[in-house]
């Protein structure tokens, strides 16, 4: 698959994985939660969504509010831009805030998010070397040439069997 190139892996995540990642990101977020817990969730679109509202969902978050950074065509990085901000009235710096994505590759992302809200703990479930700093909670670290897949991005499809008659 040469839109794939130069990663040398691929790792492949179903809904029912991404859903038990993020259970257990929010697990490790409840270790760490403020008194009075996390007031509210900041989703970094559109990836982030969906581990975002597991962890509110598991922590009971209502306030769930989105940035929106754009920094690739599919898999072409180019500099990061903020297309749309939170609610910054009630965001504030950040503090007591969780700030989630599904992953964080180079940092670049998060580099931008972090400051607009610098007081805000940052969480991914996936993450590789490069940005894992700027992340103060995650699940699961791959390498840096993996692509990680996401169940959004797939399908089921038929696959030759190993052997052919
Ligand atoms: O650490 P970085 O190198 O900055 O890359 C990580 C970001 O890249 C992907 O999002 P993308 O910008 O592709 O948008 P999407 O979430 O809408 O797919 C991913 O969901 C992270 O947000
Ligand atoms: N789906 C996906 N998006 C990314 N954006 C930056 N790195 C990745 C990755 O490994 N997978
Ligand atoms: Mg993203």
């Amino acid at each position: 698959m040469n839109d794939r190139l130069p990663h040398e892996k691929g790792f492949h995540v179903s809904w029912d994985q991404i859903h038990r990642d993020a259970r257990a990101l929010a697990w490790r977020l409840q270790g760490v939660a403020p008194e009075g817990g996390w007031r509210a969730v900041v989703a970094i679109t559109r990836g982030g969504m969906a581990p975002a509202m597991i962890v509110a969902r598991e922590l009971d978050i209502r306030t769930v509010d989105t940035i929106s950074v754009k920094s690739y065509d599919h898999q072409t990085q180019s500099e990061p831009r903020v297309i749309k901000s939170p609610d910054m009235d009630i965001i504030g710096d950040g503090e007591g805030v969780l700030i989630v994505d599904d992953l964080v590759d180079t940092g670049k992302t998060l580099e931008v998010v972090r400051a607009k809200m610098p007081k805000a703990h940052v969480a991914t479930v996936y993450a590789k070397p490069m940005g894992r700093s700027q992340v103060n909670t995650f699940v699961t670290e791959v390498s840096q040439d993996t692509w990680i897949f996401f169940p959004w991005d797939m399908a089921l499809q038929y696959v030759e069997p190993y052997r052919g008659t």
